[in-house]
């Protein structure tokens, strides 16, 4: 299975999670990252969902899932540890205009979540296709490490030039140098 890696405009979409397990905490904690305007559906929660509901001021429907909660929202992802349900919540959604994904059965997914890395303005993403969810956060604990927090500071930094300096060849290069030197820099910063 193949997948595009973008970078979606999140703070305006509506997002449905249906589960307030260990799993569920997990994407909810990722999702926060990017945007409050989360709604839960689960007839119950574990005690750390349960208390980012209350920080977060998240809408929280404690019960089952029904069929057609999820119209209206824009992103809906059902984790649960009902198969069944995961593959019941895909066919209905096909009939709404939202972005679907599920814990268990990858081929109902229309997104996959990856492991991410945030430092500043610096995202970086990472997916095997689905081959080891495993491979992915090690790989992101590694990079992590070798990563110094200072790129945000440089991002600002190269944000600046590339407002001020009139766009052409000769900033390009300057950009391109700009950002070599400081990688080749990673190990001695750290
Ligand atoms: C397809 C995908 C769909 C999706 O969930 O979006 C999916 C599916 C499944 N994961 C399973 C297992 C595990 N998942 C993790 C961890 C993560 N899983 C994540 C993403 C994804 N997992 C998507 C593909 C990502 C890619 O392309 O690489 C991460 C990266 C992001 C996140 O969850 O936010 C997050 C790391 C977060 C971080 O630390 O940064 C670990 C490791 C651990 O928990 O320590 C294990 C155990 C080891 C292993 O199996 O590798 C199972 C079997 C469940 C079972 O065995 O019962 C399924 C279902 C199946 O494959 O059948
Ligand atoms: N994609 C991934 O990264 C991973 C997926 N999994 C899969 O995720 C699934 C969930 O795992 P956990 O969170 O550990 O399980 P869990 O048992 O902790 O949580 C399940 C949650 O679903 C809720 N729920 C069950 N039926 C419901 C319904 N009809 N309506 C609303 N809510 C309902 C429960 O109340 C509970 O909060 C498992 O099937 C597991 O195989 C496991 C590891 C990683």
């Amino acid at each position: 299975m193949s997948y595009v890696p973008v970078f979606i405009k999140f703070d305006d979409k509506k997002v449905l999670i249906i589960g307030g397990g260990t799993i569920a905490y997990r994407k909810l904690k990722y999702l926060l990252e990017f945007t409050n305007n989360i709604t839960i559906i689960s007839n119950e929660c574990i005690s750390e969902v349960r208390e980012l509901i209350q920080n977060k001021c998240l809408s929280y429907i404690q019960r089952n899932y029904n069929f057609s909660d999820a119209k209206g929202f824009d992103i809906v992802l059902a984790a649960v540890d009902n198969i069944k349900l995961q593959e019941s919540i895909y066919v209905e959604t096909r009939d709404y205009k939202c972005l679907y994904s599920c814990v268990d059965i990858q081929e109902y997914c229309d997104f996959i979540f990856p492991a991410h890395i945030k430092k500043g303005d610096l995202t970086i993403a990472i997916s095997t296709s689905g081959s080891s969810p495993a491979m992915s956060k090690q790989l992101k604990l590694w990079l992590e490490n070798i990563i110094p927090n200072s790129v945000e500071n440089f991002l600002k930094q190269m944000r600046e030039y590339r407002n001020t300096m009139p766009k052409g060849k000769d900033r390009m290069k300057f950009l391109d140098k700009k950002a070599k030197e400081y990688i080749s820099n990673f190990k001695e910063e750290k």
